[in-house]
């Protein structure tokens, strides 16, 4: 069997232009285009590449943006202050502080304190918790993307047996809820303690990875017509290009495509959905201001 791939690229495209006309018809009855605000601190290579990219999606759909980068000894406290201030302009839509945020900064206090309606990431506590809720609010963007790039291939979700591996924040532990509780799937959480992962994985009939380990599942722990999400982004140094760096998924694509009936590549799966996501939840902070409800 040759797996037909989640072309996440392609599909965030088509996402950024209804988003697009959307943005065109507000302006059009001259309305302001949602913005979004990006705060990245500190200069690490990954981050400025993911945020500019978040930043070059904005200007393709015609919303405004603005970047803070602060520096990486920036005070948790003065951090609080610019959030507070981002919260209070009523000129910006959405916010997000981009992750990781150095050792001495706690991420979790950093993100809830965004005000709900302006947290596109979905990252706070109210957005999470309201997942589970019949109305959620503005849901976390990597698992929202997921759903969508697996809704748009029509790939059965309803009882089928979902394997999510990796439990973290802001990817496998709002994935699974999301799996289980809206798209009604039959839901195993692997993570590192698991023991015998491959036991779980041959299970999967949505395997979905993140775990940011390179190459983590192998052709042997997967069974055939399996449908595969690799959330996975590493840089692995290499000398042989002018980069520097090979990007490598949690998954071993050339084998596990072989068995596989659909199948997400790294690059231009999981990444780009995550940007149309972001754009998605911008907008939909902009139109719907405090009293947001997503029906899914
Ligand atoms: N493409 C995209 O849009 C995005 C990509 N990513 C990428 O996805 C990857 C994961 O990100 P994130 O969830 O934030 O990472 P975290 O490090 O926060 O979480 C990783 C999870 O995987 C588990 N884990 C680690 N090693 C193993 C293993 N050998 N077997 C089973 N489980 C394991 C961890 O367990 P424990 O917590 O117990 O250690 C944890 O639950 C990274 O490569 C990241 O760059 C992330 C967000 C968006
Ligand atoms: N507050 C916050 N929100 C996030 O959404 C968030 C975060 N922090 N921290 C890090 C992870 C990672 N993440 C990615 C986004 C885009 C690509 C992306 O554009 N990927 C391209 C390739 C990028 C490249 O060339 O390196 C692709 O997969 O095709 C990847 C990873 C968002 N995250
Ligand atoms: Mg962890």
């Amino acid at each position: 069997m040759s797996a037909t791939i989640l072309d996440g690229r392609k599909v965030s495209r088509e996402i950024e232009e209804e988003i697009k006309s959307e943005v065109d018809a507000l302006k059009a009855k001259n309305k302001k285009a949602p913005h979004l605000a990006a705060i990245l601190v500190g200069d690490d290579g990954a981050s400025q590449t993911y945020v500019n990219n978040k930043i070059k999606a904005c200007k393709r759909v015609g919303f405004e943006y603005t970047l803070l980068n602060f520096p990486t000894t920036i005070s948790e406290s003065k951090l609080m202050t610019e959030i507070e201030r981002i919260n209070a302009d009523e000129d910006i839509d959405g916010l997000i502080v981009q992750l990781p945020l150095p050792d001495h900064i706690s991420a979790s206090k950093v993100t809830d304190r965004i005000l709900p309606h302006k947290d596109v990431d979905g990252f706070t506590n109210e957005n999470y918790g309201r997942i589970t809720s019949k109305h959620p609010g503005l849901l976390p963007a990597t698992p929202f993307g997921i759903v969508e790039l697996l809704k748009r291939y029509k790939v059965d979700i309803k009882g089928k047996h979902c394997v999510m591996v990796g439990n973290s924040r802001t990817v496998g532990a709002p994935m699974s809820s999301i799996m289980a509780y809206h798209e009604n799937a039959t839901v195993t959480v692997c993570h590192i303690h698991t023991v015998d992962l491959a036991h779980y994985t041959k299970q999967a009939d949505i395997l979905i990875v993140a775990t940011g380990k390179p190459a983590l599942i192998t052709g042997d722990m997967v069974k055939e017509g399996v449908a595969v999400v690799d959330v996975g982004i590493t840089r692995i140094p290499t000398e042989d290009n002018e980069r520097g760096y090979i990007l490598s998924g949690d998954v071993n694509f050339e084998e596990v495509e072989k068995k596989a009936s659909f199948i997400t590549p790294v690059p231009g799966g999981v990444g780009p959905m995550t940007i149309a996501s972001l754009l998605m939840n911008t907008l939909k902070a902009a139109t719907t201001k405090s009293t947001i409800t997503t029906e899914i």
